[in-house]
C-alpha cells in the first residue's frame, strides 16, 4: 500500500532522528526515554526502592528506565492500552485507563502500598483536529492527575505529559493546590513543533 506523504515525512525523521538512533544503540526501548533521563539528571525523582506508577509506559522505555533507576527493592507497575513486552523489574497491566475497571485492577495492584512516583506519558492518537485532540489530552492527564492523588504517599512526585491548549492553565492551578513546587519544562528530545510539554509537581501534600 502507498504511504501518505506525512507518514513518508513521519518515518524519514524518525530514522534521521539522533534520538532513535542513541535509544537503538543503547537497547532503549523508545527515543521518550531521553526525556525522563533529562528529568531524572536534573530533578532526582527516582531514588532505589521507589514504587513508581507508569501510565501509558507501551513500549517500555520510560519504565525500563525508571526500573533501572529504582532498583534494587524498588518495583515499576506499569500500564497501557497496547500491549507491552515484559521488563524485569516492571509488572505490567494492559487496559484502558479511561475505563473505571483499568483503575480498579490499577488499584489491585498497588495493593495500598504507598507510591512515590506517578508518571505518566499517555497521549491520544492524534487526528490532526485541535479541538478533538486537546480535551482527549486533558481527559488523560485529568485521570493521571486522579490517580497521584489517590495513590501518591506524602511528599510523592507527579510527572505527567500535557500538550499547550485549552484546559492547560486550570489544569496546571489544580495541580498547584496539591503539590508544594510545579514546575513546566520541554526536554530536548521533546520535538520543537509538537505542543507537548510536561509537568512536574513535587511533594504532593495529603
Ligand atoms: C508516547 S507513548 C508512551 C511512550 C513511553 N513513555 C515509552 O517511553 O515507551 C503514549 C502511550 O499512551 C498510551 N495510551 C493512550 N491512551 C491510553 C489510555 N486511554 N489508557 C492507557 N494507555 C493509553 C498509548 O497506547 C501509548 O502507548
Amino acid at each position: 500500500m502507498a504511504r501518505s506523504r506525512s507518514s513518508g515525512r513521519w518515518l524519514a525523521e524518525h530514522f534521521n532522528d539522533d534520538y532513535v538512533r542513541q535509544a537503538q544503540a543503547k537497547g532503549w526501548r523508545s527515543r521518550a526515554v531521553f526525556k525522563l533521563a533529562e528529568i531524572q539528571q536534573r530533578d532526582r525523582i527516582l531514588q532505589p526502592g521507589m514504587i513508581v506508577v507508569d501510565l501509558g509506559a507501551a513500549p517500555g522505555g520510560w519504565s525500563q528506565y525508571a526500573a533501572e533507576q529504582v532498583a534494587p527493592n524498588g518495583q515499576v507497575i506499569a500500564l497501557d492500552l497496547l500491549p507491552m513486552e515484559p521488563l524485569p523489574g516492571v509488572t505490567f497491566l494492559q487496559g484502558d485507563f479511561t475505563a473505571a475497571e483499568t483503575w480498579r485492577r490499577l488499584q489491585d495492584e498497588v495493593g495500598g502500598r504507598a507510591v512515590d512516583v506517578v508518571l505518566s506519558d499517555m497521549a491520544p492518537n492524534m487526528s490532526g483536529n485541535r479541538s478533538v485532540d486537546q480535551p482527549r489530552a486533558m481527559l488523560l492527564a485529568e485521570l493521571a492527575l486522579e490517580a497521584a492523588e489517590n495513590l501518591l504517599n506524602e511528599n510523592g512526585c507527579f510527572l505527567t505529559k500535557l500538550f499547550q491548549g485549552e484546559g492547560f492553565e486550570a489544569f496546571q492551578k489544580q495541580v498547584r493546590r496539591r503539590f508544594a513546587r510545579v514546575a513546566t519544562c520541554k526536554p530536548k528530545a521533546s520535538r520543537a513543533r509538537s505542543r507537548e510539554v510536561y509537568l512536574l509537581a513535587q511533594g504532593f501534600k495529603r
